[in-house]
């Protein structure tokens, strides 16, 4: 890369204080626009504080992030999501009394001035892409768990980010829900050069989805790579505990 690129995200010197303990430390990583990377790393490695300093949850004690360029320094949680830093979804509520297609086209229009898109449209892709389109004039309430895990993150893409931040975004969802949540990235990424950032422990899908990764432990970046360069470093399996990275 030359040294005037301007990444998708960064983070300069990231640091957070929990009392006694440094959650994250000194915290330096660049995600590539266009680039979906994994965020990998023991329990209690600061991942999530890192996702928490990134979209403004969290002041950092020291450090910086940049979106494009720009510094996010000051900037709360809901101003970081205006400038197209966009959060997991789990967070995202649904209307049970509402249908699949009023549930997306209601994401739209909450952020509607930030569009310039048209949210039918939109609403039909996302539809499309999720494999709902039975479903489509359902209520929510009456979906599975997995089907409205599935609709809370096609909700989430119908906010125009350009880059998401997606902390365990396949934990407790069944295999054949992972794999529409898998194709829904893929196509988030390539039809809108969407860049992701994404916390798993599922190490499959984090092969199948990110060429490269970066490897946290004790508050630091401890290494970065592809999945199975970083699997046979010595520090990676200590910090493991000695288990392989399946
Ligand atoms: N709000 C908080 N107050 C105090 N300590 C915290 C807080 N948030 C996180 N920690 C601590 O900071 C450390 C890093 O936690 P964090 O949740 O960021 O790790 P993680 O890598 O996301 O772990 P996991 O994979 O288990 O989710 C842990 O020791 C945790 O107990």
């Amino acid at each position: 890369m030359s040294s005037g690129q301007v990444w998708a995200l960064e983070t300069q010197g990231l640091r957070k204080r929990f009392g006694g303990l440094l959650a994250t430390n000194d915290v330096s990583l660049t995600v590539a626009p266009g680039e979906i990377r994994g965020l990998i790393g023991p329990n209690g490695a600061g991942k999530t504080t890192l996702v928490n300093l990134v979209t403004g949850v969290h002041a950092p004690d020291a450090g910086d992030v940049r979106l494009a360029g720009k510094s996010l320094q000051g900037l709360g949680m809901h101003q970081i999501a205006r400038l197209g830093l966009v959060r997991s979804f789990q967070v995202t509520r649904l209307f049970g009394n509402m249908t699949v297609r009023e549930n997306l086209l209601t994401s739209f229009l909450a952020r509607r001035s930030l569009h310039s898109g048209d949210g039918l449209a939109l609403t039909d892709s996302m539809i499309e892409l999720t494999k709902l389109g039975r479903l489509a004039d359902t209520q929510a309430k009456k979906l599975s768990g997995g089907q409205r895990a599935l609709l809370q993150m096609a909700c989430g893409f119908m906010v125009p980010g350009t880059c998401y931040v997606l902390d365990e975004p396949f934990s407790g969802i069944n295999p054949v829900i992972k794999d529409s949540i898998i194709d829904m990235i893929v196509d988030v990424n390539r039809r809108h050069g969407a860049t992701f950032l994404i916390v798993s422990h599922e190490m499959s899908i984090v092969r199948r989805l990110c060429p490269q990764v970066t490897v946290m432990m004790e508050g630091r970046v401890a290494a970065q790579g592809s999945l199975d360069e970083v699997a046979r470093l010595p520090e990676v399996i200590a910090g493991y505990l000695g288990k392989a990275l399946e």
